[in-house]
């Protein structure tokens, strides 16, 4: 392990210009066992890191570099927040000795052949992608802690899959029909120009995008596939909202012959009695993003509906922590055997 002479961790943060990149900064500035040794840029590589971002000006991080500029001796692990599809050739060119925590959507997709429908072009690591563990961490923990690349979920996979695994478990809803409502902020989208993410067209509004043909639609069934046992195929609609952070996904399930929504909380509250970051609210308490906001939690409801056998599980999480740079810490942690929740444990920042 590339140690400093302090017995720290050397990370290098690819595209730390964005959006994602920069919320890991802001985590692992408080992380004990960390020290930044790199960090890069595509446009505003060169720039100091407190000229694109000033909130991260005084903290002593170094310059934005480009990709090739980076010595690997120097570095252990890198948090690779970098576009999908850029991501492969960058992980590809790596030395192997690199430990990679992937923000990106390169290496969640098991079946090649769906990547290439999905993103539109033949993934050109596939060796790299077998090796990948799908890095939703409470899942998942010990193969992330045997590999040297995970593959941290999507944000509204994150959201869908959290409430949705514990109870296709324990099969207290049917597989055929589930209902994934899902609100997105707008830095989702990230920092790069697009029209879709100017103030004129997300403030004041909200619209639906994607429908039923959402690149993390199939992402959310490959995991509830796995835990069903079988193929699921689920309706999925994403929404943007005129908020920066959060993501809001309301699920709707029906429940399996003899089951009802005591099951549902049985089987969540088990699966989740020990975990650090995921919540179950007290019965009647809906999530709310403002709860869970710049913390890595995830809070989670549940709701009987009135429509006879059916029900809703309610999951909050913020997009920029544990829909992406906050997971992707967990994620370090358990790959370098560390205790899980260092470096996380900010409470959620109100109003
Ligand atoms: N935003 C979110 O909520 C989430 C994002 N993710 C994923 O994380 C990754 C980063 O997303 P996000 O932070 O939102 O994106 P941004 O657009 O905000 O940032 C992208 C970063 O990648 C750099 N970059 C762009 N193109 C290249 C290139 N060709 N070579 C090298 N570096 C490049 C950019 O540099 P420069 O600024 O100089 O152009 C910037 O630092 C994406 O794969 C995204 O899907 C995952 C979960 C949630
Ligand atoms: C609001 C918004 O635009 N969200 C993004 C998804 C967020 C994300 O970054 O997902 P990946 O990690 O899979 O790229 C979108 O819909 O494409």
């Amino acid at each position: 392990m590339a140690q400093n002479s302090n017995g720290k961790i050397q990370v290098a943060v690819l595209g730390a210009s964005g959006y994602s990149g920069a919320e890991a900064l802001r985590l692992l500035l408080s992380h004990p066992h960390v020290r930044i040794q790199a960090l890069t840029a595509d446009r505003k590589a060169g720039a100091p890191i407190g000229e694109v971002f000033p909130q991260l000006d005084g903290y002593g991080l170094p310059m934005l570099q480009r990709i090739e500029e980076l010595d690997w001796d120097q570095i252990d692990t890198v948090f690779c927040a970098l576009p999908h599809g850029t991501t492969q050739d960058v992980v590809a060119a790596l030395p192997d000795k690199v430990k990679v925590v992937d923000l990106s959507a390169d290496f969640r997709l098991r079946d090649i052949d769906a990547y290439a429908t999905w993103y539109g072009h033949p993934h050109r690591a596939p060796d790299l992608q077998e090796q990948a563990v799908y890095g939703l961490t409470e899942f998942a923990r010990t193969a992330i802690a045997n590999t040297r690349l995970v593959a941290c979920p999507g944000c509204y996979p994150t959201s869908a899959l959290l409430p949705l695994l514990p109870v296709l478990e324990k099969k207290v809803i049917r597989t055929d029909d589930v209902i994934i409502d899902s609100k997105s902020g707008v830095s989702g989208a990230g920092r790069a120009l697009k029209e879709g993410s100017l103030y004129a067209e997300v403030a004041e509004g909200i619209h639906a995008y994607g429908i039923a043909s959402h690149r993390h639609g199939p992402e959310i069934e490959q995991e509830l596939s796995g835990a069903a046992g079988l193929a699921m195929t689920v309706t999925f609609t994403p929404h943007l909202m005129p908020m920066n952070r959060g993501i809001l996904s309301t699920i709707y399930v029906k429940l399996a012959d003899g089951a009802d929504v005591e099951d549902l909380r049985a089987a969540l509250a088990e699966r989740y009695a020990d975990e650090p970051f995921v919540r179950l609210l007290p019965q009647g308490q809906a999530p709310q993003t403002r709860h869970v906001r710049g913390s890595n939690n995830a809070s989670i409801g549940i709701f009987a509906d009135r429509a006879p056998g059916r029900a809703m599980l309610i999951c909050a999480i913020d997009n920029l922590v544990k829909g992406a740079a906050g997971q992707a810490v967990q994620n370090f942690n358990v790959l370098h055997g560390l205790p899980e929740t260092t470096g996380l444990s900010l409470a959620p920042m109100f109003p």
